[in-house]
């Protein structure tokens, strides 16, 4: 790692991730509105995620953050506007292909409860592949492994797993199909801060190793100034703000304001700077 100068303090920057980082957009929104019954929740965002990058989209509650996430994985159509992954307009009919090339870590990790955590990593690919039983065990035990999971805890049913367990267990699954998108729904939520800042360390280490690009959703102040490229700040059904974190930060929008200036804010800023 190396350490790059920011107005104001220090701040590591990674030097994988900068060589890796190209401006070849996975994620391109363009012109998207989605109202509900007459009431915009947005209205024409446009905004683009490259390769490589840690991109966060960041909002006060009810700004839309998830139904944009939902309308990136397809399971929900925006009003109007479109969204390419991987430079094609995603379309129900590509659906299949798009799952695929994503991973998705949804906010309370959705595994199946009345299976073993080897088994919800298998599940992935015992759904989209023909690998030999043999095969898919031993991807799985990899996978599980990548997230530093020790293999007995592969045998466990999830309710017998911690918070942070839980979230690393559900990585591992959203990994098994070697992603080149990952989509992080609130990663950080309900973890002690130690599991918190562990789990922002996998998630820098995974995109530095596997070359991931990375979408998260996170109120997590910790996790944006520490992990996040790039974020985008949505309220008033607009991207009130865009840019790295220090960019962000300094917007003068009032909203924007009131969440990054905060004392959470500003202790989250210092911290991302004074590391250790
Ligand atoms: N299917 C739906 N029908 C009607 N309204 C909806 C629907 N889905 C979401 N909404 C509304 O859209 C708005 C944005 O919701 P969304 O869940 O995306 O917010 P959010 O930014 O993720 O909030 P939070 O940070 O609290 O999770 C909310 O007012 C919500 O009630």
């Amino acid at each position: 790692m190396v350490f790059t100068t920011v107005k104001g303090g220090t701040r590591p920057y990674r030097t994988l991730a900068a060589f890796v980082m190209v401006n070849e957009y996975v994620l391109e929104v363009r012109n998207l509105h989605t109202c509900f019954a007459g009431d915009c929740i947005h209205e024409d965002l446009n905004f683009e995620v490259r390769r490589g990058e840690i991109f966060a989209v960041v909002g006060g509650s009810g700004s839309g953050k998830t139904v944009l996430l939902r309308e990136a994985l397809l399971l929900q159509e925006p009003t109007a506007g479109t969204i390419r992954i991987f430079g094609e307009a995603s379309r129900r009919a590509e659906k299949e292909g798009l799952r695929q090339r994503t991973g998705v870590l949804f906010q309370h990790g959705a595994l199946f409860s009345s299976l073993t955590v080897q088994q919800n990593v298998e599940a992935p690919l015992l759904e989209h592949t023909t690998l030999s039983p043999r095969l898919r065990h031993e991807l799985g035990c990899l996978k599980l492994a990548l997230v530093g999971l020790a293999s007995e805890s592969g045998r466990k049913l999830p309710s017998q797993l911690s918070g942070g367990m839980l979230k690393r267990a559900a990585l591992a699954r959203a990994l098994a199909l070697d992603p080149e998108l990952l989509f992080l729904d609130e990663p950080t939520a309900g973890l002690d801060p130690a599991s918190a800042d562990a789990l922002d360390e996998l998630i820098l280490q995974l995109r530095d190793s596997l070359g991931l690009t990375v979408v998260m959703i996170t109120h997590d102040l910790d996790t944006l100034w520490r992990a996040a490229d790039r974020a985008i700040f949505l309220g008033e059904g607009r991207i009130l703000a865009g840019g790295t974190m220090e960019e962000i930060s300094g917007s003068g929008h009032p909203l924007v304001q009131a969440y990054f200036q905060g004392n959470r804010g500003r202790g989250a800023r210092e911290a991302a700077w004074n590391p250790g």
